[in-house]
């Protein structure tokens, strides 16, 4: 069955023929996001949503949303999507980080003349026919401080922007370099120095707990009388009363606002206040822009619902097109040592390590050390992928080590899991053959050669006679097929296991007839995520 898609905001319709093309079924209903209750009611219908900022992906949605796989957001700004709920719920968010970071860029610097010279109460005035020539006294730009609070992707094209106005660009980013500043022929300063320099500040951080209300009446008063303060990036940076109180004294010149602490804004304290220029969240409509969003977040999600191909995704490491063929077998065989480890492991885990040997070092590790780690909690939590696994073993207090190394073995590439927990450490290793199938090559430190099957059984036991004749016996007498056997031990006598892969789940009474031998310790059933041979 075809994936489908909602579109819920207003993309360009380019989004809807990509993912026809592309073999993704489309609903494409511009307003139905700003219809919480709707929306709600319908989203369980559907693998991916598509939106912009009017949709709120809120837990209550994610909870409905029992089929979603995808939520793609045709921008930047991801504060309209419960994260952490997606997460938990192995729901990719994705979003497309450079499509309209030039236009928004654009949008701030029309602001700051916008609000230097006054342009919209000038044009008011003058179609109302007034000709107020005296009343409309502008500032220039040029010589003037422009001081750029986050300088990120949109943050450095209006820093590159302002050095072209020849302004004075001052820019505070924690995580701005030195080499980049420098780069960009701006100077980095802390964030009081730009409070007390700049003539103009412009607002370009994500919206955090850090950044929320980081321009209130504390940072104001540091600020130059005089300031005019420019706010194309989120609306909760602003203490909207605040500014509108200094604004009001005079303290700050102008203010040019797209975005405000709640939106649809239809009314707000700085609305009606002289030189405040406002704009409903425009920064990013333009055509250009709208038509890179839409093409981009449609290509990424069909690319992920039709191929398992990840890009831009907030919370999941990026799989490309390219590389998802050949990782696809060893996402498979990750997550087949994970579910092994989770299977035969009853104790709390207190850590685990991946050793990626050979060529799948070389590999997106970042990804198969999630997949590894779905394998292992789906054993304890059935509804757990590789969006959320890493959550929940950190919420676990599970602490994850990779390592990579060069190829030390027989084989090209395998992957080696220790799970540690408090009363032993357990590993198994796996690798892929030319047939793409996965297979266990060790366990516990025995070579074995096991091809992996949707059922299985794994027994460990003192190496004596008779201990095939013994499954063999059982199984048989149950009705239980065995497709494959493998066996394994560390020396004559010493210890030994068994894998089997049978054609059917074997039942706890027959494996109690096991369990019976006096030279068996141990016989489990196993079940992996594999489909059954035709
Ligand atoms: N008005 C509109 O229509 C649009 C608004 N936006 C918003 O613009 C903002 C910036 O977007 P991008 O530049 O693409 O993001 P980005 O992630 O490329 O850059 C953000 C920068 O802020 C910095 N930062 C984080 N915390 C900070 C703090 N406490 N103080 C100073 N800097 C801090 C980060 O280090 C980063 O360099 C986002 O909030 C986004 O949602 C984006 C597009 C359109
Ligand atoms: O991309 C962003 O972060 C934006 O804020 C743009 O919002 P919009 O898609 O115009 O609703």
């Amino acid at each position: 069955m075809a994936p489908r898609v909602l579109v819920s905001d207003k993309l360009s319709e380019t989004a809807v023929q990509i993912f026809r093309d592309r073999g993704v079924e489309v609903d494409f209903q511009p307003n139905l996001g700003k219809d919480k209750d709707k929306l709600l009611e319908v989203i369980d219908q559907y693998d991916g949503l598509a939106i912009r900022s009017a949709t709120k992906v809120t837990e209550k949605i994610i909870a409905a949303a029992s089929r979603l796989k995808v939520v793609g957001r045709a921008g930047i700004g991801v504060d309209n999507v419960d994260i952490p709920a997606a997460s938990k719920k192995g729901i990719i968010v994705m979003n497309t980080p450079f499509g309209n970071s030039i236009t928004t860029a654009e949008h701030a610097i029309a602001m700051i003349f916008a609000v230097a010279r006054q342009i919209p109460a000038a044009d008011a005035s003058t179609q109302a026919g007034k000709w107020e020539k005296s009343r409309f006294m502008g500032v220039e730009v040029t010589g003037k401080t422009l001081g750029v609070v986050g300088c990120g992707n949109i943050g450095s094209i209006v820093a590159q922007r302002g050095v072209g106005l020849r302004m004075r660009v001052i820019a505070f980013d924690p995580f701005l370099s030195q080499e980049r500043a420098t780069q960009l022929g701006i100077e980095k300063v802390e964030l009081d120095d730009l409070f007390k320099r700049a003539d103009f500040i412009t607002l370009h951080t994500p919206m955090t707990d850090k950044t929320r209300g980081m321009i209130n009446k504390d940072a104001l008063a540091q600020m130059k009388d005089g300031v005019r303060i420019v706010n194309c990036a989120r609306g909760g940076l602003i203490v909207e009363a605040d500014l509108a109180e200094a604004l009001k004294s005079g303290k700050v010149a102008g203010a040019g606002i797209d975005v405000f602490e709640t939106e649809p804004a239809t009314e707000s304290p700085l609305f009606g206040i002289e030189n405040v220029v406002c704009t409903p969240h425009l920064g990013a409509s333009t055509t250009e822009a709208q038509e890179n969003v839409a093409l981009q977040v449609a290509e990424q999600m069909a690319d992920y619902l039709t191929r398992g191909a990840v890009s831009n995704a907030i919370n999941m490491p990026s799989i490309t097109a390219e590389e998802a063929p050949i990782l696809t077998p060893f996402v498979k065989l990750a997550e087949c040592l994970g579910a092994f480890a989770g299977q035969v492991t009853e104790e709390a885990i207190s850590s685990v390590e991946i050793v990626y040997d050979g060529l799948v070092s070389d590999m997106n590790t970042k990804a198969l050390t999630s997949a590894v780690l779905a394998g292992l909690i789906r054993s304890q939590v059935a509804d757990v992928n590789m969006v959320s696994a890493p959550i929940m073993a950190r919420e676990r207090g599970i602490q994850i080590t990779e390592a990579k190394r060069d190829k030390s073995g027989v084989f090209d590439s395998f992957i080696k899991l220790t799970v540690v927990t408090e009363k032993q450490t357990r590993s198994v290793a796996g690798t892929v053959f030319s047939d793409g199938k996965p297979r266990f090559i060790q366990i516990k430190g025995i070579n074995i050669d096991a091809e992996i099957g949707e059922h299985m059984v794994y027994t460990t036991n003192n190496d004596a006679p008779g201990i095939i004749g013994l499954l063999g016996t059982v199984f048989g007498k149950a009705g239980v097929n065995i497709a494959n056997f493998q066996l394994g031990r560390n020396r004559p006598g010493g210890d030994a296991i068994a894998l089997l892969y049978v054609d059917s789940p074997v039942s706890n009474e027959v494996l109690d007839e096991v369990r019976a031998h006096k030279e068996i310790l141990s016989a489990k059933p196993l079940k992996f995520d594999i489909p059954p041979v035709a």
